[in-house]
């Protein structure tokens, strides 16, 4: 795999080279109209200065095992370095499915120490939302994040209630593959530095989703590292927006947007925490349609042929019946 070294901030970073064209993410100053601008937009920016969660930037691994409890954390493992979400509740339906990645619970101790022994092959990555099971020095530092300037942003933009905080710690090379969310996200990086590779919804046709009742629904088909252009000939005309983020910076990760994150080597494990929020009810449809819409009406027709065939397996002779030679 061929790389390139990025500049940012007078630190280098050796990142993964792909084949499509990228464009830089702005990175504004939080309190800048622009910055608050692109958000009501529905588009990415990295924010800096607003120190959301600025009490928790002396989190590093050997405070987060003494205070955070005894509990235990959602820790996947990965032979390749590729954790590929997929949805269990979707197993039943799928039977030859086999999972890309294991998971098991263990205490944070145990995994701090997994990470430390760096010889195992495995990649490991713990991925658990914020519970009460946390020692109370952590419920502090949660208590102290930047609530006031989240609420007013969640307030402005008419988003839904705020779902989940994930903390995650990774180690250096772990990979997210691109897929998109229906949540609204502020990202925010406490240690480490993780590349953001985001595409527009508006990409939908270059990415080629899972079927809407696959495991990996929301997931891009296409392995970034060797892509089949045959299957998939209009990933050659994927555009993506770059950004490298790292320690207090948070990036604004709009619904529906793409997105593959990749944890940088030679700076450490990271350590991130997302905020997803629900999204903003549409009041009034406006036309023509954004794109985020219009992947949600093909999201909610796919479940509903999917329903009335209620035969996954004659799914995609049924869509090929209704589309080729008629819309193509
Ligand atoms: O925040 C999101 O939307 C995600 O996909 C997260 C899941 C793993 C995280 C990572 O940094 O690798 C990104
Ligand atoms: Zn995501």
């Amino acid at each position: 795999m061929a790389t390139q070294s990025i500049k940012v901030d007078s630190k280098e970073f050796e990142v993964k080279q792909y084949d499509f064209p990228t464009q830089q993410i702005p990175r504004l100053n939080y309190q800048d109209p622009k910055a608050e601008k692109l958000i009501e937009n529905g588009q990415p920016v990295i924010l800096t200065g607003s120190d959301l969660v600025g009490s928790a930037y002396h989190w590093d691994l050997g405070y987060l095992c003494s205070n955070l409890g005894s509990g235990k954390y959602t820790v996947y493992s990965s032979p390749d370095g590729k954790f590929k979400y997929y949805d269990e509740k979707k197993l039943p339906q799928n039977k030859s499915f086999k999972p890309p990645t294991s998971n098991s619970e263990m205490s944070f101790q145990d995994f701090a120490s997994k990470l430390r022994k760096r010889d195992s092959k495995e990649f490991i990555y713990l991925q658990q939302s914020l519970n009460d099971t946390v020692g109370k020095r952590i419920v502090m530092d949660f208590t102290n994040f930047n609530w006031g300037w989240a609420n007013e942003t969640q307030k402005r933009n008419r988003w839904g209630p705020l779902t989940s905080n994930l903390l995650l710690v990774g180690m250096e090379g772990v990979i997210t593959p691109a897929h998109y969310d229906e949540q609204e996200n502020l990202f925010a990086q406490i240690q480490g530095y993780k590349r953001f590779l985001l595409f527009d919804p508006n990409q939908f046709d270059c990415l080629y989703p899972y079927p809407i009742y696959h495991p990996h629904d929301r997931q891009s088909q296409v392995d970034f590292d060797a892509p089949d252009l045959k299957r998939f000939p209009n990933f050659a005309n994927a555009k993506a927006h770059e950004a490298i983020v790292g320690p207090k910076d948070v990036l604004y990760l709009p619904m529906y947007w793409w997105h593959q994150v990749e944890s940088l080597h030679g700076h450490g494990e990271t350590i991130s925490i997302t905020f997803w929020y629900k999204a903003a009810p549409t009041v009034k449809v406006v036309y023509p349609l954004n794109d985020g819409q219009k992947i949600a009406i093909m999201r909610n027709i796919e479940k509903m042929i999917a329903e009335a065939l209620n035969d996954n397996d004659s799914m995609p002779q049924f869509m090929k019946t209704m589309v080729l030679g008629r819309y193509t």
